[in-house]
C-alpha cells in the first residue's frame, strides 16, 4: 500500500535518479513532459507505449507498477481530440478515459506511488461559468454538450484524486489545463484541435495554390492557448510545490477569438487566400478563459506568447509533418 505520509513531505526536485512513470509520453503533452525532465536532468523515466502497455487493461497496469514500482507517476495518457472527434465518438471518450485514469490511479496508490499528478482539462467547467473561471466553478452548471462524455471522465479523475486523498492522505494532485498547442501536436484534419488543423489546412492551401481554407463555426467563440513547454514547466513546478486537495488551473491568461486565431495561423504560415466560415460545424463554448490565479500566487507564471508558440510550432511541423 502507498504509505500516505511519503507523499507531500517529499522534494520532487530532490533525488534526479527517482523513477518516474509519464504515461502518454510520445503525446503532445507527455513528450514535452519528457523534455522537460531530461532537461532538468532527470534520468531515471519509465515509458511504455500504447502497444506496450494498454493502460485499459487493468491486470497489465498492474503487473506493470507491481514490476517497476515507480515513485512518482504524471498522467499525460488520454484518449484526446477536438470538438469534432469528441461529438462522434462520446462512447470513446467516457469509456477510454475512466478506465484509463481507474487504473492508473488505483495501481499507482497499491504499489507505494509517492506522488501523482493527473491531468484534466478546462472543458470540465460549465458551460457559461464566470469568466475567467475559477477552480470553484466545477459542478455548478450543466457542461458543455460537444465534449461533456470526456468531461465527466475527467471530473471522476479529480474526485478520485481527492477521494485518495482524504481516505488514505495519498499525494494526488490534479492539474487542468487550457486548449494546449507544440510540437507532437495531432494535426490530423478532422479529429484535431483548431490550432494544428488550421495549421495543417493552410499550409496545404498555400502548397496547392488554393484561393481558400474552410473555418469552421462562426469564428465568435473564445478561447485560451498555452504553448505545451509552459504546461511541462507547470507540471513540474507543481510536483514541486503544489500537495493540496483542490485542482489547479493552468492558462495562459489570454484568450483570442477563432477568427483572430485563424488570422493569426494564416499569417505564420504564409497562407495569402480567404476564409470561408463552414457555420454548419460546432461552435462549442462560447468561452472559456480560466482564472490561474491560485497558480500564479504559487510562484508560476507562462512565458512564451501565443505568435511565438506558433512560429516555433510551424517550424516543427515542417521539419517532422510536411511530406
Ligand atoms: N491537447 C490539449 O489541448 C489538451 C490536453 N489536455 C490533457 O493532457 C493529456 C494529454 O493530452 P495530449 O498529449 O494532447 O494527447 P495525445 O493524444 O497527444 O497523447 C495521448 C497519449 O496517450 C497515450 N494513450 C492513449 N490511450 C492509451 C492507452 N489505452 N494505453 C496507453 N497509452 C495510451 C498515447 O499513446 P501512443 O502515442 O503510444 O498511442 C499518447 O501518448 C490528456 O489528459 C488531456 O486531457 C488537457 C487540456 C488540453
Ligand atoms: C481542449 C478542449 O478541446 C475541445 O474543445 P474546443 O476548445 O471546442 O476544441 P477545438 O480546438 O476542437 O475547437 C475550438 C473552436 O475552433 C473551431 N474550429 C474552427 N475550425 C476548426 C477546425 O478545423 N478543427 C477544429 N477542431 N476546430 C475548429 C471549433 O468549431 C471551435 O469553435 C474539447 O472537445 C476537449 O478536447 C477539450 O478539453
Amino acid at each position: 500500500m502507498g504509505d500516505p505520509s511519503n507523499g507531500s513531505a517529499l522534494s520532487f526536485f530532490s533525488d534526479k535518479s527517482a523513477k518516474i512513470f509519464v504515461a502518454g509520453h510520445r503525446g503532445l503533452v507527455g513528450s514535452a513532459i519528457v523534455r522537460k525532465l531530461h532537461h532538468l536532468g532527470f534520468t531515471n523515466l519509465v515509458l511504455r507505449t500504447h502497444l506496450e502497455l494498454d493502460l485499459t487493461r487493468q491486470n497489465d497496469v498492474e503487473s506493470f507498477f507491481a514490476t517497476e514500482k515507480p515513485r512518482f507517476v504524471i498522467l499525460a495518457a488520454a484518449k484526446v481530440g477536438g470538438i469534432h472527434a469528441n461529438n462522434t465518438y462520446p462512447a470513446d471518450f467516457i469509456s477510454i478515459n475512466l478506465q484509463i485514469q481507474t487504473n492508473v490511479i488505483e495501481s499507482s496508490y497499491r504499489h507505494g506511488v509517492s506522488k501523482l499528478l493527473f491531468l484534466g482539462s478546462s472543458c470540465i467547467y460549465p458551460k457559461f461559468a464566470p469568466q475567467p473561471i475559477p477552480e470553484d466553478a466545477l459542478l455548478t452548471g450543466p457542461l458543455e454538450p460537444t465534449n461533456e462524455w470526456y468531461a465527466v471522465a475527467k471530473i471522476a479523475g479529480i474526485k478520485m484524486c481527492q477521494a485518495y486523498r482524504i481516505q488514505y492522505n495519498w499525494d494526488a494532485i490534479s492539474g487542468m489545463p487550457t486548449n494546449l498547442y507544440g510540437p507532437n501536436d495531432n494535426f490530423h484534419p478532422e479529429n484535431s484541435h483548431v490550432l494544428p488543423a488550421l495549421m495543417r489546412r493552410f499550409h496545404e492551401a498555400k502548397v496547392k495554390g488554393s484561393k481558400e481554407v474552410v473555418v469552421w463555426g462562426t469564428g465568435s467563440p473564445l478561447r485560451e492557448f498555452l504553448h505545451v513547454d509552459d504546461l511541462a514547466d507547470a507540471v513540474v513546478f507543481m510536483m514541486e510545490s503544489y500537495s493540496g486537495l483542490g485542482h489547479m488551473n493552468v492558462g495562459s491568461g489570454k484568450e483570442v477569438s477563432i477568427k483572430e486565431l485563424a488570422e493569426l495561423v494564416k499569417d505564420v504560415v504564409g497562407f495569402e487566400g480567404k476564409l470561408v466560415w463552414d457555420k454548419s460545424k460546432p461552435d462549442g463554448t462560447p468561452r472559456k478563459l480560466m482564472d490561474s490565479s491560485k497558480l500564479a500566487a504559487l510562484g508560476w507564471t507562462p512565458k512564451i506568447s501565443l505568435r511565438d508558440g506558433l512560429i516555433d510550432t510551424y517550424k516543427w511541423y515542417l521539419q517532422n509533418v510536411e511530406q
